[in-house]
Order: C-alpha cells, then structure tokens, then sequence
C-alpha cells in the first residue's frame, strides 16, 4: 500500500481555477474523505491522482515514487465513479474478471477465479456471479463497480461519490462495508462525497477544499471541534452548526 503526496499542484481551465497550490499527504492506509461544495475541486484531485489528468504545476507521488507524467496503468491505482460503467454485455463474472485480464497484470486463472469469487463473497454478489450485468438493480451494479475496483489490489483507491445515486439503505450498508474492506485490506483510499455521515463516520482524516484551495486537513473530530473556519465548520456536521452573531466580549444580542 502507498502514501500520496500532492505538492503545490495547481491546474486551471482558461481562467478558472480548479486546483490552486495543493499541498496535502494522504497517509498510507488512510481513509481520507474530500469535502467541498460544487466546484470546490475534489474531482480534480481525484483525476491528477489517477492520471486521467495532469497538474499545470506540481508534484503528485505514490508510495514515495514520482508519478506526475505517467499515465493511469502505470500508477497501480483503482477509480471507482458516481456512475457504475460495466460492460452491458457481459456477465457479472466477466466484469470482475475484466481488469485481471490485461496484458500487463498477466494473472493466472486460478488466482483470476481465486480472487472473483473473495470480492464477490465480500460484495454479497457471488449468487449474481452468472447474470447479465444489466439485469442487476442500481446497488448491485455499484457492488460490481466497487467489485472490479477491488479484485486489481491496487495500492490506492479513488472514489468520486461512488455511493450518492443509491437508496439511503444500500448506501448505509455499503458504507459499512467500504470502511471494513479497507481496514482490512489496509489500502489507501481517497474518497469524494458531498454526504456528511459518510465523511464523519468512515474517513480518517477530511480535507476540505475551498474554491481549489485545500484550507483544513485533519481527522474528522479535529475538524468538527477545532475548525479553522466558519467555512471549515460549516462543512461538518449533521445537522450542521448553529451560527450565533456575539460581539467581543462574548455576548450573544437578543434574539429577534
Ligand atoms: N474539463 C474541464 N473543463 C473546464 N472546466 C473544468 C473541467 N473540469 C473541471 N472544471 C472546473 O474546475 C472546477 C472544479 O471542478 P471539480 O469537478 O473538480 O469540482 P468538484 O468539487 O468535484 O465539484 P462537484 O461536487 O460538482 O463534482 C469547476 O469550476 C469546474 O467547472
């Protein structure tokens, strides 16, 4: 597994500024949640991490080894999106299967099978194994996304919300079982969401991006009792804070 480090990455698009001077390690082993309103650039991160994108300026290296012109095959990571993208025509087996087989992992069948039938079992999919991808319900499909995320091992993960376009009951599970399968596989995982309890109850430590700038890195308890901002606070919480008006000697006025 990897450490990953962003060093003053910056990358706009014209003259919008998506990333600006990021500076932020990503401990190996850590559940790192990114917070940010719309446009904050989580996704962007996310891309200059995996190498669907490259940094106008910066530095981004995994497990110590500079990885910023390489592209993603090269970086020994696993993407997981907001939207499942699974080969229609194919099983969900072969789906699984799919990122063993190429040419540069080389894996030998029984590990290929080996390694389905563990990530099925821990997906609660291995009765779905046989069934066409897209006779599967909105949860299932995600469980294969994540699925064919895990069967690689890869030394970091990226996901961009992967969890959002679920019912509130699947997501609760499969929140549960994200934050196991990484404690126990002990893989680096960054992760995107816009949701609160998902940030509070499965990362290890939160950055929050403001406007491309990353302004508080920390675990979530640091975050939501020591804010470096009304900002910061406000981004942690649910139901998010109350915000009183006081003056300085600490009065609050009276209420309206
Ligand atoms: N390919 C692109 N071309 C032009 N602008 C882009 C591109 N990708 C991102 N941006 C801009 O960069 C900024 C950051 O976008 P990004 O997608 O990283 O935000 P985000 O925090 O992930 O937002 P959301 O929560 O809506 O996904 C936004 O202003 C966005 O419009």
């Amino acid at each position: 597994m990897a450490e990953v480090a962003l060093s003053k990455v910056s990358r706009s698009f014209g003259e919008n500024v998506a990333l600006d001077d990021v500076t932020l390690t990503v401990p190996d082993g850590a559940f790192v949640v990114l917070l940010g309103p719309t446009g904050a650039g989580k996704t962007t991160t996310l891309r200059m991490v995996s190498g669907l994108d490259v940094p106008d300026q910066g530095r981004i290296s995994i497990g110590g080894r500079d990885m910023t012109g390489l592209t993603p095959a090269q970086r020994d990571v696993a993407m997981v999106f907001q939207q499942y993208s699974l080969y229609p025509h194919l099983t969900v087996r072969e789906n699984l299967e799919f990122p063993l087989k190429s040419p540069v992992l080389r894996t030998q069948r029984a590990e290929i099978d080996r390694k389905v039938g563990e990530v099925a079992e821990v997906l609660q999919i291995s009765h779905k194994l046989d069934n066409k991808s897209t006779a599967l319900s909105g949860g299932e499909m995600q469980r294969v996304s994540i699925g064919r995320a895990l069967v690689r091992d890869p030394s970091v993960y990226l996901m961009d919300e992967p969890l959002s376009s679920l019912d509130a009951k699947l997501r609760a599970d499969l929140r549960v079982e994200l934050k196991n399968i990484q404690a126990m596989s002990g893989a680096t995982l960054l992760y995107v969401t816009h949701d609160q309890t998902e940030a509070m109850t499965m990362a290890t430590h939160v950055g929050v991006l403001d406007r491309g700038r990353l302004v508080q890195f920390g675990t979530p308890r640091e975050i939501y009792e020591d804010p470096v901002s009304i900002y910061a606070a406000s981004r942690l919480g649910s139901p998010r804070i109350n915000l009183l008006p006081v003056d300085v000697f600490g009065h609050a006025p009276p209420l309206p």
